[in-house]
């Protein structure tokens, strides 16, 4: 926790005390069902909470952006997303449903009213997004299939809307044949911590 606040400073008390929370809540609920492997619980605030928010080092999303989170799991990116811009709308989807059934009851014990949750399969959206986020779901080719027609044209944020995922792995190969515009975000200084193995933010403009 307080890695987040020193690489956060500007977070309100609201936002300190529902990030304090978090781990509490995901510790009883990975209990009953395993969202997060038992080993990674030691160092959830680093390898869930810190990792997902480096999408928020490559991109401040301004009020009112509409964010999908494809394969979000236990909530990862989107809940600690969710805390981190409460003025954006997100919608966290899963295609097994106990792991929603954890989203769930974290957005009902943090009352995260800007938070939006379906057991249903990525393919299966229907509405239109700013941005996708994601982490560790899929190859980017087949991602990019899944979600390029749930992007809307118009954007009101530094970065077009597009895809931002959390990848690790040797990426060359797999973006080779990714032929629009994409870039990767230099890695926070805290990335460098060995234990995180997911090290880049890769931006997609799918239009
Ligand atoms: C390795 S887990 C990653 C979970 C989370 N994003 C995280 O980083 O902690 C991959 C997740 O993607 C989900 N998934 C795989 N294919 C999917 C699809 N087509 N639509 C929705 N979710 C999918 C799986 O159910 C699983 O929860």
């Amino acid at each position: 926790m307080e890695m987040i606040k020193k690489y956060f400073p500007k977070l309100t008390e609201d936002q300190i005390s529902k990030f304090e929370r978090l781990g509490p809540l995901y510790e009883e609920w990975n209990q009953q069902i395993n969202v997060i492997s038992r080993k990674d619980m030691d160092q959830f605030y680093e390898r869930h909470v810190l990792h997902s928010l480096a999408i928020a080092k490559a991109i401040r999303f301004n009020p009112g952006t509409k964010i999908l989170d494809v394969g979000t799991g236990g909530g990862f990116p989107g809940i600690p997303l969710a805390i981190m811009f409460p003025e954006c709308k997100f919608h966290l989807v899963d295609s097994i449903g106990k792991k929603i059934k954890v989203v769930e009851a974290v957005v009902e014990a943090l009352e995260l009213k800007n938070v939006h949750f379906s057991h249903k399969r990525a393919e299966e959206v229907k509405d239109k997004y700013d941005f996708i986020v994601s982490r560790a779901v899929t190859k980017m080719p087949v991602f990019i299939s899944w979600v390029r027609k749930k992007i809307n044209k118009k954007h009101n944020n530094a970065l077009p809307n597009g895809i931002l995922y959390l990848k690790g792995g040797d990426l060359t190969e797999e973006m080779s044949t990714v032929q629009t515009f994409h870039e990767y975000f230099d890695i926070p200084e805290y990335f460098e911590e060995e234990f995180f193995e997911t090290k880049k933010v890769v931006y997609v403009q799918v239009y």
